[in-house]
């Protein structure tokens, strides 16, 4: 159970991108107050485009950033499906972010597993040298489709129980993607959801009152223990408010 929990409802996707860029800020501000960095990880998908956009307009600190990726599809940079290619179209190819700094998901390897393998590696690398035995992001951004599932975790597939590695490989349609397991993102300080469309309606309703089975919704996998915040356009938030 997070310590802080609440869902916002926005007009639309434009007043949920400006609120998720205003809550970057304030954890990004609280991660550098504290330890001087932030670890931020990025979604995929369609809805943190805007969001993306809106950063790169930004004057931020942004030698303190340190970016990773919460999954990806099994494809490279360039190809439209691409989490590390939109989020670079969209905003990292346009602020001086220290190359070294961003971490996509190695997709260049022949073998998904092993790219789950050297990904987990890479964190372990990153936070044993903060003296971290494990990773604990500064935020997580996560989507959640209208099937529940969240980062590459889909229903009713082995990485939902994933607990002894970093990253996994899940599945959709037989295609394989990379994905953070539950406990990784759990372990995160913020974890921050954007959620929009009529088409997320029915499985927020599983997920948010907690009726839901996690295995069918594994978005209600998704616990951390610090602050867990759901922005939700009018659409998908139809009802909803903890207000
Ligand atoms: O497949 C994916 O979809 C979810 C949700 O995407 P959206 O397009 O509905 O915003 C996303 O969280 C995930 O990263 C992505 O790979």
């Amino acid at each position: 159970m997070p310590a802080e929990q609440r869902i916002e409802v926005l007009p639309d996707l434009e007043s949920l991108s400006q609120r998720a860029l205003e809550i970057t800020v304030e954890q990004m501000e609280l991660a550098l107050a504290a330890r001087g960095r932030f670890n931020i990880v990025l979604a995929g998908g369609s809805t943190p485009k805007s969001l993306y956009e809106r950063l790169s307009q930004e004057a931020l600190p942004w030698s303190a950033f340190h970016v990773f990726w919460g999954d990806e599809r099994y494809v490279p940079p360039d190809h439209p499906d691409s989490n590390e290619g939109m989020a670079r179209q969209a905003w990292l190819d346009h602020i001086p972010i220290p190359a070294a700094q961003i971490y996509p998901m190695p997709t260049f390897l022949p073998d998904p597993h092993q790219a789950a393998a050297q990904y987990h590696q890479e964190l372990l690398v990153y936070f044993q040298s903060l003296d971290k035995p494990t990773p604990d992001f500064d935020l997580v951004l996560l989507g959640m489709g209208p099937d529940g599932h969240t980062a590459s975790l889909f229903p009713h597939t082995p990485a939902l129980n994933v607990t002894d590695q970093f990253v996994t490989v899940g599945e959709k349609e037989g295609q394989p993607r990379l994905t953070l397991t539950v406990p990784v993102i759990n372990q995160a300080r913020c974890v921050l959801f954007l959620v929009a469309g009529a088409n997320k309606q029915a499985a927020l309703g599983q997920v948010l009152t907690k009726t839901g089975d996690p295995q069918a919704y594994p978005a209600r996998l998704i616990q951390p223990d610090e602050t867990l915040i759901w922005l939700l356009d009018q659409e998908a938030g139809l009802g909803w408010s903890d207000e």
